[in-house]
């Protein structure tokens, strides 16, 4: 398994406030798989996708990759967020140079890196470009690029095209299915949207606190939301978020 995820449970706040946003969640990922995870707004995904990225490190249960626990930010994980991150005062080129900072690689090997990712993302003409004059589809590649310039095995998303008008959202879908059949990238995206999970995923969790469904989606690529059998997964799924606004015991 790549990602191992065993009697999770998290917490925030303490005494009264104290209130428990994940669930005795189990989720095992294999290597080089594609889950999307979905669910109404606060229901926790952005929560899971931090403590899979070692971002925060306050929970309960064990967490895992390759079978080692996950005690931190790691560069064989790479990071996507809705907004970029990127820092506006470096190049194109120098946010994605950013993590191999530490890395011991010769100044050239890093540079070919970072050449080669902006390159596979369609960026090569941008490379010194400042953040502020490139579009926002663009600078979620440099995003993307920076997260897979140390080629990790594992790529995390949260919400990362939520902010892009629908056809730039549509190309870097098309992208990111294109780096994972290239690279056997394993994926984990957090999505609001069921259509993006249904269009990208192999297995979509609907997450309620716990896990309240995993749906497999065996339908080849590239799919087309059109297909009766894409509508037909799409709904079942949504039916799940309609449950989801009635009161629960
Ligand atoms: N640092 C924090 N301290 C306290 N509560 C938090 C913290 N971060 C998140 N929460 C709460 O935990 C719950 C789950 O938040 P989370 O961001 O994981 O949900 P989400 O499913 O990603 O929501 P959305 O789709 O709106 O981004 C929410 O009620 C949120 O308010």
């Amino acid at each position: 398994m790549s990602l191992s995820i065993q009697h999770l449970n998290k917490t925030y706040g303490s005494g009264a406030q104290r209130r428990q946003v994940l669930k005795d969640i189990d989720l095992e990922i294999g290597d080089g798989e594609f889950v999307a995870i979905v669910g109404r707004s606060g229901c926790g995904k952005s929560t899971l996708l931090r403590l899979l990225a070692g971002l925060d490190r306050e929970h309960e249960g064990r967490l895992l990759h390759d079978g080692v626990p996950i005690t931190g930010t790691d560069l064989r994980r790479g990071v996507v967020f809705q907004d970029h991150r990127l820092f506006p005062w470096l190049t194109v080129a120098g946010n994605v140079m950013l993590p191999l900072a530490e890395l011991p690689l010769p100044a050239a090997e890093k540079h070919a890196r970072v050449l080669e990712r902006l390159a596979r993302l369609g960026l090569a003409d941008h490379v010194d470009a400042y953040p502020k004059a490139i579009s926002g589809g663009m600078a979620q590649r440099v995003a993307i690029a920076r997260a897979l310039v140390n080629r990790p095995p594992v790529l995390l998303l949260d919400e990362p095209f939520s902010a892009l008008d629908a056809i730039t959202r549509g190309r870097l879908q098309q992208e990111l299915l294109g780096l994972w059949r290239d690279e056997g990238l394993t994926v984990v995206i957090v999505t609001h949207d069921i259509e993006e999970a249904v269009l990208l995923a192999q297995r979509v969790v609907v997450l309620d606190r716990s896990v309240r469904r995993i749906q497999s989606v065996d339908l080849a690529h590239p799919r087309r939301r059109g297909d009766p059998a894409f509508g037909a997964l799409h709904d079942r799924l949504l039916a799940e978020f309609h449950d989801d606004l009635a009161p629960t015991a």
